[in-house]
């Protein structure tokens, strides 16, 4: 948020040159510190009292599973509301890509799709807050996430935290789960409760509210991520991808044989994974490909050469013996298409220097894990999510099933060590 929010300020893009959207007639929030407190409309009830609940059958999943019921499984209550937090957000992400690519905005002079990216980093954020406080009704709330509300505090952003206060709120009447609506500054104190570290004791939902930015501004492909870390550990994860086909990517080229668009993953520690549609279709099992034989797998890796070497990918695929060109596509979908066998594995080497933050491995890695495949640094160690916002890997991230991951270690180390002897170039 620091390094983007800086860059909205000039009326660049389709949301900025419209006019602003009708305000809703809601009143609004007061202001509050910590936790937020959402408003019901035409009521001054406190969070979490009965009167807060949405009255009408919500359209999108339902989050009513009470956690820890006899019977119930681990994390029932935490992961329906995480499903229903990514839905929603999910919801705003797809209206404002519609809106871009409907725009010239990608073809203007200055260039600056950033600006519109705020827009929907900070709303998704916002609503995954919402949901997730509205629907987990015990415990304290605590949130990594990549935005907070720095920039939008200052005069100068006071237009552009308009149009989020504006989206979030259409996105909410929209969907009409809540009868709420938020303020600007209710905006800004949702933000913020993403600014937890993480860490080893407690629980932290850990949240990317749009994975695979420039997949999002380009039309590709993008995830809300949302994970829950238990005493250092992910216990679910759940990855919204509205633009991946429901169906199989059948040809690995990013098509479907299937038609209906958006996939909505979701894992929980030891109950296995899942897919259904964003609207809630009823979950079907998912896992890993069985494919044994490197000659008849393919691989996933970034879209973005800057995001990955894709020289060490191509390396490590040809030393495993793999033929299929690389699948280049953005965000954790890639996970996902792993985690129910579209593709056999992912490879991510990123440039020197760069350090991996949990929210972008977090839910994906639970997927895969849960689906039966293993998500391991170059080195074979497991991806380690307790030591606060950053992930401490060695060398990259590489993820695909039991059988394949002993060779396909070996090709690794094989091609890092090639890679590390070879001259520089002047
Ligand atoms: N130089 C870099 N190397 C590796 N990853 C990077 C990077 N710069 C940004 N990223 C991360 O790569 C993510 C996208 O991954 P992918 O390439 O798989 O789509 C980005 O997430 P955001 O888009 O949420 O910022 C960002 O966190
Ligand atoms: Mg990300």
């Amino acid at each position: 948020m620091a390094s983007r929010v800086g860059l909205l300020l000039a009326p660049s893009s389709s949301l900025a040159r419209n006019p602003p959207r009708a305000r809703l007639p809601y009143p609004l929030p007061s202001h509050h510190l910590g936790r937020p407190t959402y408003r019901r409309f035409a009521s001054s009830a406190p969070l979490r009292s009965p009167l807060w609940w949405p009255r009408q059958a919500p359209p999108l999943f339902s989050a009513r599973a009470m956690s820890g019921s006899a019977g119930s499984p681990p994390y029932a209550a935490e992961l329906a509301a995480a499903k229903k937090a990514v839905a929603l957000a999910a919801r705003l992400c797809q209206t404002v890509q519609q809106e871009i690519l409907q725009s010239d905005i990608q073809s203007k002079a200055d260039k600056s799709p950033v600006t519109v990216a705020d827009y929907v980093h900070v709303g998704s954020q916002v609503l995954v807050s919402l949901a997730l406080n509205m629907e987990v009704t015990s415990g304290s709330f605590s949130m990594v996430a990549e935005e907070d509300s720095e920039d939008l505090r200052k005069d100068s952003a006071e237009e552009i935290l308009e149009h989020i206060t504006d989206l979030v709120n259409e996105t909410l009447a929209e969907d009409g789960s809540y009868n709420i609506t938020l303020s600007k500054e209710g905006i800004l104190s949702a933000i913020d409760t993403g600014k937890s570290e993480g860490g080893p004791s407690g629980r932290h939902w850990v949240l990317d509210p749009i994975d695979g930015t420039k997949g999002f501004l380009r039309g590709g492909q993008y995830a809300i991520a949302l994970a829950l870390l238990d005493e250092g550990k992910v216990v679910l994860g759940v990855l919204g991808c509205p633009n991946l086909p429901l169906a199989s990517i059948s040809n690995l080229n990013g098509s479907s044989c299937g038609d209906q668009m958006g996939a909505l993953f979701s894992a929980t520690v030891g109950c296995g994974a899942e897919v259904e549609s964003l609207e809630g279709s009823p979950p079907q099992k998912i896992s890993v490909c069985t494919i044994d034989n490197p000659v008849n797998a393919s691989f996933f890796e970034s879209y973005e050469g800057a995001h990955t070497m894709h020289d060490l990918t191509g390396s490590i695929a040809e030393k495993l013996g793999v033929q299929a060109p690389p699948v280049r596509i953005d965000s954790q979908a890639k996970y996902g298409a792993l985690a129910r066998g579209d593709g056999a594995i992912y490879l991510r080497f990123p440039h020197k220097g760069y350090k991996e933050k949990i929210w972008d491995h977090a839910a994906g890695a639970i997927v895969v894990t849960e689906a039966g495949g293993v998500v391991t640094d170059a080195s074979g160690n497991d991806l380690d999510f307790s030591k606060g916002r950053f992930l401490d890997v060695d060398t990259g991230i590489i993820a695909t099933n039991k059988q394949l991951m002993p060779s396909l270690l070996k090709s690794v180390q094989e091609a890092i060590k090639e890679k590390s002897q070879a001259p520089s170039p002047l």
